[in-house]
């Protein structure tokens, strides 16, 4: 029995955390406005946004202003990300207080680890388990576990200031941490052995911490000396991948594939990489187009339209790793690859029940409305909604020819389908993960999924917002605001901008300082509006730090396209002859 299922309403977190609160009323008098005062905030965002080592918090060269200010500006531009990326019923007010108390926690323990890295690598984490809708419990344990490790924090630290759930998480991701060193050989049967292992004695949501932060891991392989990284790629691909699949984690199991594809397998990796990279914008926008082309015909069919009442269609590129399966499975050739760019129509009927075969007739009527529009490729097609398969996987599947004349492309493989098929593909008895995931089991597959919703329901309690919550922050509109506002009175007050430096590890000069940076009206106290200037000035800085990170990648990429094609050889040869000449 997974401990996930057994977590009992006794490990209800108790909220605050033996937090101080302070009775302060609002400051009367207004102080002299002050020249600049505008411009500071975006001074404080920006030192905030600066994430390199050298620029680090408590840099001696920084003024206690810009200190101060990027410490909270780290600290609300973090929560706003992460609140931002959770699903909408997740991020509810317990949950906002929750990851707030563990970023709080989490930054100045961090902001110094692994030369200024580990804080960003732990708000990846975090970013990551947010987008795989994870509940605040999860994500809080993602932000503390590197802190964890490094020693910054103590389990008691999690437990008194976060939680026990959190805790509990954590405890049990450190124990799956040593799970593959019970392994002599990793050949295939002792790895199901342990994936199964691993589903049925560790709490499920900490398999997904887990998953994430082998993800992270994966992703800075680099630094690590070349035999470790082949062990650890080894170990994702043969148990964590397949258990990212089997707990429903599809893209972040493909992208573990291909990033140990890459570790494994440098040669054959670049070999399919430079094959799909050189095809992959083109071949993208072609998905795109024909998605959109193929919505629109759909949606304008009268026929269609009686029966159904919703069309969506999700378009997807084939990975490295799945290629290269494909390619050594029968020795075919890449041009027989024929699912590399693939749409996939989903159709939900109309629901009034007169016709049991509603769902059928739609997705035909979809199959001619693609003949009429593409050319089908024979002997291609294959109706597994007429003929379900054995395991009762149901979907029509084409594959069309988009080539023109002088312009061959690759086949667009096109599957078809209602919601409940779709559902019973995605999560049933032919559910992908027992298709690809590993798993042999039908039951097992089910099993797996009811303690997943039963954890996810109990987590959900936890954090559900009571109706008669007198924490007063259940209906806020600004969630970092009323995280700092924590008396509710539509104001930070100096004492509880204080407060919260202090747990950063600012003073309250600090405090002062930051305070009379963003208090545009000398009032002495941040009104909602006054905290908006300042996220957006937060927001702005995130987003050129992002832009510099997107055109250093494009930039890199360039490059290494250029030296591949021996241009920066022949430069350097050039160059070179040049100097012996002189
Ligand atoms: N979830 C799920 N998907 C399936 C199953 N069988 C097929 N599919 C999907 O359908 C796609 C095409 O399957 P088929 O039409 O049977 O074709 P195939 O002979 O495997 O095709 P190639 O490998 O391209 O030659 C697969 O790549 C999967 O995406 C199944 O049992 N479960
Ligand atoms: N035609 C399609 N349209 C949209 N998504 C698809 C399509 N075919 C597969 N996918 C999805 O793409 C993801 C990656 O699948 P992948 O390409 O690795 O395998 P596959 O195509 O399902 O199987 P195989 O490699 O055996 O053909 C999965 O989530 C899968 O459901
Ligand atoms: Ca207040
Ligand atoms: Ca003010």
């Amino acid at each position: 029995m997974a401990t996930a299922a057994t977590t009992s309403a006794a490990a209800i977190p108790t909220g605050g955390g033996g937090r101080r609160q302070h009775p302060h009323p609002r400051r009367p008098g207004l102080r002299p406005r002050r020249l600049h005062r505008l411009r500071l905030p975006a001074q404080a965002a920006a030192a905030a946004a600066a994430s390199s080592p050298s620029t680090s918090s408590s840099s001696s060269s920084s003024t206690p202003a810009e200190g101060g200010g990027r410490l909270v500006a780290e600290l609300v531009g973090a929560f706003n990300e992460l609140t931002g990326r959770m699903g909408e019923g997740l991020a509810t007010s317990s949950s906002s207080r929750l990851l707030f108390r563990a970023l709080k926690l989490a930054l100045p323990a961090l902001r110094d680890g692994d030369g200024g890295r580990a804080l960003a690598r732990a708000l990846a984490i975090a970013a990551s388990l947010a987008d795989l809708q994870m509940d605040a419990e999860v994500i809080s344990a993602g932000i503390l576990r590197e802190a964890l490790d490094a020693g910054a924090i103590s389990m008691r630290d999690v437990k008194s200031e976060i939680g026990i759930s959190t805790a509990h998480l954590l405890h049990e991701s450190l124990r799956l941490k040593h799970a593959p060193s019970k392994l002599d050989v990793l050949d295939d049967e002792s790895a199901s052995a342990l994936r199964k292992f691993c589903l049925s004695y560790y709490d499920i949501r900490a398999v997904i911490l887990e998953l994430a932060l082998k993800l992270d891991m994966m992703r800075h392989l680099d630094c690590l000396p070349r035999y470790l990284q082949r062990i650890k790629s080894l170990e994702v691909l043969k148990i964590y991948a397949p258990l990212a699949h089997a707990v429903g984690a599809g893209n972040l199991s493909l992208e573990l594939e291909d990033l140990s594809f890459r570790y494994l397998f440098p040669h054959s990796y670049d070999h399919i990489d430079q094959w799909l990279r050189s095809q992959e914008t083109e071949n993208k926008l072609l998905i795109d187009s024909y998605k959109e082309q193929l919505l629109q015909a759909l949606k304008d069919d009268d026929e269609l339209s009686q029966i159904v009442q919703d069309i969506s269609i999700q378009g997807r590129y084939k990975s490295r790793f799945s290629t290269m399966k494909k390619l050594v499975k029968d020795g075919r050739k890449p041009e027989e690859v024929n699912d590399i760019l693939a749409l996939r129509v989903i159709l939900e009927p109309r629901c009034d029940g007169s016709s049991l075969d509603w769902g059928p007739r739609a997705c035909h009527r979809t199959h001619e409305i693609i003949q009429a529009m593409w050319k089908e490729v024979p002997g291609r097609t294959k109706d597994y909604v007429t003929r379900p398969k054995e395991n009762g996987y149901q979907s029509l599947h084409v594959a069309i020819d988009v080539s023109e004349p002088g312009k061959m492309r690759p086949l667009i493989e096109i599957q078809i389908r209602t919601k409940e098929m779709h559902k019973f593909a995605v999560g049933g008895e032919a559910s992908h993960s027992l298709y690809k995931g590993g798993l042999t089991d039908p039951g097992e597959a089910k099993r797996l999924k009811a303690i997943m919703l039963a954890a996810a329901e109990l987590a959900a309690m936890r954090l559900r917002d009571l109706p008669a919550s007198d924490q007063g922050d259940s209906n806020c509109t600004n969630r970092a605001f009323c995280q700092l506002d924590k008396n509710g009175d539509g104001r930070i007050s100096i004492e509880e901008l204080t407060e919260v430096m202090e747990d950063l590890g600012a003073g309250g000069k600090d405090a002062k300082e930051l305070m009379h940076l963003l208090d545009a009206n000398s009032d002495g106290s941040l009104s909602s509006d006054e905290f908006e200037a300042f996220q957006r000035q937060i927001e702005l800085m995130r987003s050129l730090d992002d832009k510099d990170d997107r055109y250093r990648k494009i930039l890199k990429e360039k490059l290494q396209t250029i030296d591949s094609a021996g241009l920066i050889q022949v430069y350097r040869k050039q160059l070179g002859d040049k100097l012996l000449v002189s």
